[in-house]
């Protein structure tokens, strides 16, 4: 399906919060958004959403606002001054790449907006082009990016891949770009799934290496023959993490490992006790900000 026009959401808020923004709009599922410095104001920032209008009725919105202010009210932010525009795909996309530049993450990756052409300082970086479209994964959320750079630290070539929740398809390219030969993605909203196709052949010119399933993991385990993976790459919200980490281990082969991420520092300790629960050794835990990343393997 095709999107047409966005509703545009702004608000502002004090800076200090805009991880605590950025963390609901991700357990919201929510994607696209941006937030601006503003110039008369330094304490504060404008908050930009952007929503396809066909997916957000109104009764969707007002409950959308309803969350953010529960939020802030929480964080001693009192605000009602939230402001809707309705604006066209051509206003939308303009609006999405004044925020989005090229972003460098870890040692050698370079996360290219595809509108943008390679900057020559950056011609040695390994680069993955992205269209943002709808979908969750432009490199810039520390969850993506600390990802990235596990990804970075394993060798992956040969490799046979899961990527669960593959949102924008950034780790399922980042994969292949490291030497993986076969890519399983999943991701349960429809927008993602395209989204993961269409930026795999913006990077390869074709699809050859990558399998998409449109569903959530746990239907899709039990329908498909999810198996003998070397490496399982799953960034989503602790909450799902929890459920799945059964799954996720008979999904892999022994010795093989997954890259967990979407967990908060206060979900870390948790999820460690699921894992070695589950036969699931802790090889390596990373954070920034706010978030967490462990990689854990199995263990015979
Ligand atoms: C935080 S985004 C991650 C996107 C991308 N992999 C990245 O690292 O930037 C999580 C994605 O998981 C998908 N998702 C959430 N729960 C899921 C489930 N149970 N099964 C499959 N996909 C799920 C969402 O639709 C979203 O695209």
């Amino acid at each position: 399906m095709e999107i047409k026009n966005w509703y545009e959401l702004t608000f502002e808020i004090e800076t200090n919060l805009e991880e605590i923004i950025i963390w609901k709009l991700n357990e919201l599922g929510i994607s696209s958004y941006a937030f601006e410095i503003l110039l008369n104001n330094k304490n504060n920032k404008k908050v930009i959403i952007w929503l396809p209008h066909l997916n957000w009725p109104e009764s969707l919105r007002i409950k959308l606002v309803r969350n953010i202010k529960e939020v802030l009210d929480k964080n001693n932010y009192q605000t009602n001054c939230f402001e809707w525009n309705l604006i066209e795909q051509e206003d939308w996309i303009s609006s999405w790449k004044k925020y989005w530049g090229p972003e460098i993450v870890g040692d050698n990756l370079l996360i290219l907006p595809c509108w943008l052409e390679l900057p020559e300082e950056y011609k040695n970086k390994k680069v993955i082009k992205i269209d943002p479209g709808a979908a969750f994964g432009t490199g810039s959320h520390p969850t993506t990016s600390l990802c990235l750079e596990e990804l970075e630290k394993i060798s992956l070539s040969s490799k046979k891949i899961l990527d669960i929740g593959s949102g924008s398809g950034i780790l399922s390219i980042a994969a292949r770009s490291f030497g993986a030969s076969k890519i399983y993605s999943i991701d349960n909203d429809y927008l993602a799934i395209n989204s993961t196709e269409s930026n795999f052949r913006l990077n390869f010119g074709n699809l050859d290496n990558l399998k998409t399933y449109l569903g959530s993991f746990d239907g899709l385990v039990s329908k498909y023959t999810l198996k003998n993976f070397d490496f399982i790459l799953c960034n989503i919200l602790a909450e799902v993490i929890k459920g799945i980490i059964p799954d996720i281990r008979n999904c892999l082969k022994i010795d093989g490992e997954v890259i967990l991420s979407g967990i908060l520092n206060s979900q870390k300790d948790e999820i460690i006790k699921l894992l070695k629960a589950s036969n699931l050794r802790i090889n390596d835990v990373s954070s920034k900000k706010d978030w967490v990343c462990i990689t854990a393997q199995k263990i015979p």
